[in-house]
């Protein structure tokens, strides 16, 4: 089957398109070759378009619309002529010639009403049409980023294929972070495509928002790889108009060398970027339950993404009447104090929810550069584990730094699971601390959850430890994650919370560790 991407190719030279097409164009040609790190590609994407109650099917009338605007053209093609029949002498030699030289006259008729140009573009537009249609109903496996679908069918926000977004603000929070905010693309970017609605994005935005923990891909069309950000939540009074206008913010980390968080560090307001998703991670409410519970946040720099996404949907709007019993703790380690009060918006993020949540939920910001870092003490304490030990053990507690990406402790083993669960957990798949291990950041979809809420009411629900930054921070504090089956599970805990869960493994029962 032929990529849609050859044939955007032919559409018209790079030098007539705009910067941002010809861009897409150069990803065309080599996204045959791409291959994303997560969320392959195989949906057949098309076949709900064809459908009437399709979201997407409100842009086919315009496609049908300039076919009709074709079929008009023709027809004021053939009104001069009549015009012209109306005039009797030349009309009178015309019959005469044609009764003379019946083909001449036919050659001439036709001449008069397709000029070449005409003929040309029917021509090309007849022969493009069935390779069009056939990828326009069936999308193209090997073409995963596919410009011409993207902007012609007009897409909202999806986890099959990229669509386009635009940068609307940029903002350096430290001399390694920064925080980029970018909205769909519309029809004032691309006059010439056919692009969503405003408004498209709201169902699918409001709903990612709803299930809690999210992100997205974001792609370096050069290299053609795509990696993972988390939108971070945006402030109350600001939270209805960024749903209705698609507007997201990310927290961006540079790093040496690293392709994708450099080539966002290089953009600037009115660059385009691509973005495929929402891909939803842990069901949180669903872990915690109704009843009160400990939820404790470590985040090492960008990974406060995840945990303000976390405090929003475990703290509630004070309206839904869900999660409101839980108690929030987020421990967050930066290596620059700007990180931690930069301009970003993350700290008037924290502060509005404690203002509406009060106790509820408290925060604390370490900084590497001033010697402070997150300690097995502050765990200790956050998760309430100090009320159950000897009153001689809170001295013992130690400072446990953490530098970036260094070579993490070797992962923890089996046998650091937690020796007994309550019957009936390891088969439910929100609750059994077993079935992690081997699960990845995020729920099997259309699996039974949670099973052990009808079997054992009183363990209905369970306390959270989340762990979210660098590779190196998840491994020291919980242990690292594996690689199985084609992608990062959770691995054994270990680290520092290992090491706590061993010590009193009936505290930690009540317990989920999630590395996110
Ligand atoms: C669910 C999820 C959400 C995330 N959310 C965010 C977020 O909100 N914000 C954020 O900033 N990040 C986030 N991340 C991390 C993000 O996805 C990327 O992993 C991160 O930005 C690094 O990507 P990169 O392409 O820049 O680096 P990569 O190219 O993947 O490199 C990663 C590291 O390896 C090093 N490296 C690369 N190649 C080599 C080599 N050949 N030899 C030695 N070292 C090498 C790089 O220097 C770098 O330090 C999230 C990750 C996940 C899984």
């Amino acid at each position: 089957m032929t990529c849609l991407c050859h044939i955007s190719r032919i559409r018209a030279p790079a030098s007539t398109l705009r910067p941002s097409n010809r861009r897409l164009q150069h990803v065309s040609r080599a996204a045959s070759t791409f291959t994303s790190t997560s969320h392959s590609s195989s949906s057949p994407a098309f076949t709900h378009l064809k459908s009437p109650n399709s979201p997407h099917s409100s842009k086919w009338p315009r496609r049908t619309h300039r076919s009709s605007a074709f079929t008009s053209t023709r027809q004021l093609s053939t009104t001069p002529s009549k015009s012209t029949n109306s005039n009797t002498s030349s009309s009178t030699s015309n019959n005469k010639s044609n009764k003379d030289d019946p083909k001449k006259s036919h050659r001439k008729h036709w001449t008069r009403r397709w000029p070449a140009k005409t003929s040309l573009l029917l021509l090309l537009t007849i022969c493009a049409l069935p390779t069009v249609s056939e990828a326009l109903r069936t999308g193209d496996s090997n073409c995963t980023i596919n410009p011409l679908q993207n902007y012609l069918v007009g897409r909202p926000l999806n986890p099959t294929t990229f669509v386009p977004f635009t940068i609307t603000a940029r903002e350096q929070v430290s001399p390694t972070s920064f925080i980029l905010t970018v909205r769909p693309l519309h029809a004032r970017d691309a006059p010439f495509f056919f692009l969503p609605d405003l408004h498209a994005n709201k169902p699918i935005l409001t709903r990612a928002w709803e299930h809690g923990l999210w992100s997205v891909e974001i792609k370096q069309p050069q290299l053609q790889v795509a990696r993972d950000y988390t939108p971070l939540p945006p402030l109350h009074n600001e939270a209805q108009n960024d749903l209705e206008t698609g507007v997201l913010r990310f927290l961006v980390r540079k790093l040496d060398g690293g392709e994708v968080s450099t080539y966002l560090s290089r953009l600037s307001v009115g660059d385009k970027i691509e973005l495929r998703g929402p891909h939803l991670g842990f069901d949180l409410r669903a872990r915690v339950g109704e009843s009160e519970k400990d939820v404790v946040f470590l985040a090492g720099g960008t990974g406060i993404a995840p945990a303000l996404q976390a405090a929003r949907v475990l703290l509630g709007d004070g309206n839904d009447g869900t999660g409101k019993r839980s108690r929030v703790s987020i421990l967050w380690a930066n290596r620059h104090r700007a990180d931690c009060e930069g301009p970003g918006g993350i700290i008037s993020l924290l502060a509005e929810e404690r203002q509406r949540h009060g106790d509820r939920l408290r925060y604390a910001c370490t900084v590497d550069e001033e010697g402070t870092f997150i300690n097995t003490g502050a765990i200790v304490k956050q998760t309430g584990m100090s009320s159950s030990l000897p009153s001689s053990s809170p001295g013992r507690w130690s400072w446990v730094p953490f530098s970036g990406n260094k070579t993490p402790p070797p992962p923890s083993t089996a046998s650091d699971l937690l020796p007994a669960t309550a019957a009936g957990e390891d088969t439910c798949a929100y609750h059994s601390a077993k079935r992690l291990i081997t699960m990845p950041a995020r729920d099997t979809p259309g699996e039974k959850g949670c099973t052990c809420a009808e079997q054992q009411q009183q363990h209905w629900g369970k306390n959270l430890l989340m762990v979210s930054g660098p590779d190196g921070f998840i491994a020291t504090f919980a242990g690292a994650k594996v690689w199985g089956a084609g992608e990062e599970l959770q691995g054994p805990v270990g680290g520092v919370v290992g090491t706590l869960r061993k010590q009193n493994p009936r505290f930690w029962a009540d317990w989920l560790v999630l590395k996110l």
